[in-house]
């Protein structure tokens, strides 16, 4: 089923949380609310959830205006960070009780039947009888989305699911969901503020600032063409420094860029530590003496000082033999420049 928000606006007392965000979900497609803390993210999600009214604007399920319908009559599965399974239950009861809480009526087998099949589908076959405390978090977050599956819902939320699980835990679950919804097809709306999950999994990723959508787009459009510095920024590792437009071109240091379309006045010049290439060739890039090279185990990180005292760091290969004090030229091989 697809989602349309249509200029959602929801405020807290005074503090607006959320300004007039408008948002189409398609059915069977799985977005990612991305941004920093305190952008709205969660807001949105319970708004659409039906935990928390919008006090402007619309929510739409399908062709159906959901702005006034109550969270049990949506048709929603959560899975939330701290949304816990019910400890006194085994895992099997948990999966189990939405299905027998709900309108819909189903027998004793039919229920048992559907745990078992939604074990095997987040892979716990066979731990049915134990309770949450005898598993590991990262099996109790595949019991949580089980539970939430169970009652078919229409559309699947999950705000930080694996936000309490360490990173190689929530590597491997974000691929497996990924598998699932691929499986299953349902609309799906997941907040995250950790830039990689979202690329990693969603189809769209929708980035939020302060209550606002500031980009969206599939992973590589938000990747490849950031709309502004704070959405480059928050993707990822960037080097900046501070350019000035005369005419349509940058002047950074020695070097000068194309700047079409740009106002006279200062910018700032983007990139990724990827983008660098090391050059003892004055007019390929920006003046720099290196600080200190660190150690990676497939690359070594160099931090120098570029167009004067700016450090910049960009990866280089583990044979680069450089050391501090040594000066050459940092080409950027894709360079963004960005005005306020
Ligand atoms: N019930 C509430 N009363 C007052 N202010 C609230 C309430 N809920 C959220 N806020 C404020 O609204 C803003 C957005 O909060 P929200 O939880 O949606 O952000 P978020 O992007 O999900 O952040 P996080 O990643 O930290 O969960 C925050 O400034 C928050 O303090």
């Amino acid at each position: 089923m697809n989602i349309r928000l249509d200029t959602v606006v929801k405020t807290f007392e005074t503090f607006r949380a959320v300004h007039g965000v408008s948002l189409d979900i398609k059915s069977g497609e799985l977005v990612a609310l991305l941004g920093p803390s305190g952008s709205g993210k969660t807001t949105i999600l319970r708004m659409v959830a039906g935990l928390e009214f919008a006090d402007g604007g619309q929510i739409h399920f399908g062709e159906e205006d959901a702005t006034n319908i109550p969270v049990r009559d949506r048709g929603v599965g959560f899975v939330f960070q701290h949304y816990a399974l019910f400890p006194h239950m085994t895992v099997a009861e948990n999966i189990a009780f939405g299905m027998k809480v709900s309108k819909v009526k189903r027998s004793t087998a039919d229920i048992d039947r559907r745990v078992e099949d939604l074990l095997s589908l987040v892979q716990l076959a066979g731990l049915g009888e134990r309770f949450p405390g005898q598993i590991s978090g990262g099996q109790r977050q595949r019991v949580a989305l089980a539970r939430a599956l169970a009652v078919d819902p229409r559309v699947l939320l999950l705000d930080e699911p694996f936000g309490a699980l360490d990173a190689n835990v929530r590597r491997d679950l974000r691929r497996w969901l990924r598998s699932i919804h691929d499986e299953l097809g349902i609309t799906t709306l997941f907040v995250t503020h950790d830039q990689e999950e979202a690329l990693d999994l969603a189809d769209r990723v929708v980035i939020l600032d302060k209550g606002k959508i500031v980009q969206q787009g599939t992973p590589e459009e938000v990747c490849r063409h950031p709309a502004n510095a704070f959405v480059m920024r928050f993707l990822g590792d960037t080097n900046a420094l501070q350019a000035s437009i005369l005419g349509g071109k940058a002047a950074v240091g020695n070097m000068t860029y194309a700047a079409d379309g740009l106002k006279d006045g200062p910018a700032e010049l983007l990139f990724r530590p990827t983008d660098v290439v090391w050059s003892d060739d004055a007019s390929k890039g920006v003046a720099a003496t290196i600080q200190r090279v660190l150690d990676r185990p497939g690359s070594r990180r160099v931090l120098a000082k570029a167009a004067g005292d700016t450090i910049v760091e960009f990866d280089a290969s583990p044979d680069f033999a450089k050391s501090k004090g040594d000066q050459g030229f940092i080409e950027i091989l894709r360079p963004r420049l960005f005005q306020d």
